[in-house]
């Protein structure tokens, strides 16, 4: 019903705020846009489900995401990724993966402090009542 749209609405908003603030830290540049796979050719021989900050905004005004956790399961490729990705011990992969780390612990610190514990649960029940 209209109050249901309204929580879904609110929750939109939080998750664009959440993600231009990522989209807008220089340390997470390269997670931006989608790999080029033109410039990286052997990208999706290697990561089957590619994942990046404008792909998650996209998702979101398509009402892609009803939950937190809906969210944070696409959002939580774009680093897991980039740690499969680049794992070896060269510094241009320890670069990138040191940047995934800070990607992973800056989404959940917004979370944790930003989105109301009660307000997530109340998404959590609109998903369940679909
Ligand atoms: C987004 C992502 O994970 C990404 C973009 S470039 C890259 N890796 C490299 O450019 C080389 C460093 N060793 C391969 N990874």
């Amino acid at each position: 019903e209209e109050q249901e749209e309204d929580v879904l609405r609110e929750l939109r908003l939080f998750l664009r705020n959440l993600t231009e603030r990522l989209m807008l830290d220089r340390r997470f540049k390269a997670f931006v846009k989608p790999v080029d796979i033109e410039e990286v050719p052997d990208y999706l021989m290697v990561i089957q489900k590619p994942m990046d900050l404008s792909t998650l905004l996209s998702n979101i005004d398509e009402h892609k995401y009803v939950t937190i956790k809906e969210f944070m399961s696409d959002a939580d490729l774009i680093w897991q990724n980039a740690l499969e990705y680049n794992p070896d011990s060269d510094p241009a992969d320890r670069h990138i993966r040191h940047r995934a780390c800070a990607l992973k612990d800056t989404m959940r610190v917004i979370v944790r402090d930003e989105l109301d514990k009660d307000f997530q649960r109340v998404c959590e029940e609109i998903r369940e009542s679909r």
